[in-house]
């Protein structure tokens, strides 16, 4: 060969040295990144985990903190906050009642036909409102009057088959979806806001004067009959159509749970209620959260191992960016491309060209957190049934156990909830499992207030006498 060729092959030689060794440097580093976010994974998955032996003891602490929130005030960081509700719904309740449902979330506006005994719930509608952002930290007149506003349009649509006896105000059962120092069947002041509101100048209201104002303010003769808690509307609607429903469970932006308790095991009843502790509970197993920690671990990932690249996707950095139901179709992708996963990191990160192993990485990520938040809710279920007393079956007793649960989380997430149901029976057991029902009650929280209105209504003791 010339010295020409020689040359060439040389450089060429050389050039693909440099190649393979770029190659390998790149693979080595890759490998390395992949490496670091495996042990990440891995690393999430030892702290998230839930054996059975863990669960059982958040299930009894479950059980003291509810008791020491009943003891005292201020005697456990668990919120054990009273809800005063003098009459359940007896089936017996007649004519047109309407229920606000403000959630975390959405609100719904619902109007009910009952029938009493024999008809029941005759009819009924509902609409479903999102809260738009601004006003979830805007003023208090603001989201009251645009409550009240859509309140107003749902009822100039009342139609066929829904009629007010004549001379009657119209009545609302309002389900406020937030802690409130509960004072009256229609009276409470909100202690403080959760799920991202933040109105500072309704802290301390009574929120039943704050909507009656704005109602007032553009004229819509209506009168709240009762406040209740969405945990309290669907054990209301619950015990409505089965009478052995002892608890509500609410699984949706926010959690908590109801249950019907006996005066003499709440030591503080006339206390005042326990200061608001922090509630950490709710922000590892709700749905306003759940999405939230997938994407901080993968911010994690993008971090400490590039593992979307030599860069943090910036809108990786943005809280709560992905949301649950984001999270929800991930976990439940079928496809063998992973392609709903590729999808929404696409549309919500704005990270593209993820590869199949990178997408089965965030899906094993999604099923850790959900995991967590499922078995994490079944204990504090168990506990609820361990304060009841339910949590066992003595010899020859049949008692049944139906609990109420509602929530877009519940509802929407299958793999959450199947898991939190399968866990519910590991912990329980398969002979007590046979006496505990877990019912979705659809909507139950705004029908449960509606009920409670009229079971509250202003005209029931004319019709009694
Ligand atoms: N498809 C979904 N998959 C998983 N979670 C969902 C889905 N849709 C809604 N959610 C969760 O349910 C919550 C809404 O719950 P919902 O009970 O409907 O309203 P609210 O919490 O306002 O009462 C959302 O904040 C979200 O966390
Ligand atoms: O129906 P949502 O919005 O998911 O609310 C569930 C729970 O969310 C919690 O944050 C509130 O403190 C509870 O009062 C409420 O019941």
């Amino acid at each position: 060969m010339g010295k020409v060729t020689v040359a060439a092959t040389v450089v060429c030689a050389a050039a693909v040295c440099a190649a393979a060794a770029l190659v390998v440097r790149r693979r080595m580093k890759s490998t390395g990144r992949w490496a670091r976010a495996v042990a990440i994974l891995k690393e999430m998955e030892e702290k998230c985990g839930t054996p059975i032996g863990k669960l059982r003891q958040v299930a009894d602490a479950m059980t003291v903190e509810m008791h020491a929130g009943l003891a005292s005030e201020g005697g456990s960081k668990l919120k054990m906050l009273i809800s005063y509700v003098d009459n359940l719904p007896t089936g017996d309740e007649k004519g047109l009642f309407y229920a606000l449902d403000l959630g975390g979330t959405n609100f719904r506006v619902l109007r009910v036909q009952l029938g009493g005994r024999e008809g029941r719930v005759v009819k009924q509608e509902f609409e479903e409102v999102s809260i738009p952002p601004h006003l979830m930290t805007g003023s208090s007149h603001e989201l009251f009057d645009y409550i009240a506003a859509a309140l107003a349009k749902f009822v100039a649509t009342e139609g066929e088959g829904f009629h007010v006896s004549p001379g009657r105000q119209r009545e609302l059962g309002f389900t406020f979806s937030f802690p409130v120092r509960q004072t009256s069947i229609a009276s409470g002041d909100l202690i403080k806001w959760t799920k991202g509101f933040s109105i500072e100048d309704t802290v301390g209201e009574d929120v039943v004067g704050e909507l009656t104002k704005a109602m007032e303010r553009i004229g819509l003769d209506m009168r709240v009959a009762a406040l209740v808690n969405d945990t309290i509307g669907t054990l209301a609607g619950g015990r409505y159509h089965n009478k052995d429903a002892i608890a509500a469970v609410i699984l949706g932006t926010g959690t908590n749970a109801a249950y019907v308790e006996r005066a003499h095991a709440i030591p503080k009843w006339h206390g005042l209620l326990p200061k608001s502790g922090e509630m950490i509970f709710e922000k590892i197993i709700s749905g306003m959260y759940l999405g939230e920690i997938v994407r901080r671990v993968l911010c994690r990932m993008a971090e400490e191992a590039n593992f979307f690249g030599d860069t943090v996707p910036p809108k990786l950095k943005i809280p709560f960016i992905l949301r649950t139901p984001h999270m929800s179709a991930m976990h439940h992708d079928t496809s063998p491309d992973l392609r709903v996963v590729g999808k929404k990191l696409k549309d919500i990160l704005e990270i593209s060209n993820t590869s199949l192993k990178m997408r089965k990485l965030v899906v094993e990520l999604c099923d850790i957190v959900a995991t967590r938040g499922a078995r994490l809710s079944a204990a504090g279920i168990v506990g609820i049934l361990k304060k009841l007393g339910r949590d066992t079956v003595r010899d020859g007793e049949k008692q049944k156990s139906v609990i109420a649960l509602d929530g877009g989380l519940f509802e929407h997430y299958t793999k959450f909830s199947a898991c939190m149901q399968s866990t519910v029976k590991e912990l329980l057991g398969e002979e007590v499992s046979e006496t505990v029902v877990i019912e979705h009650s659809n909507d139950g929280s705004g029908i449960g207030a509606a009920l409670l209105a009229a079971s509250h209504s202003q005209y029931l003791e004319v019709e009694e006498s």
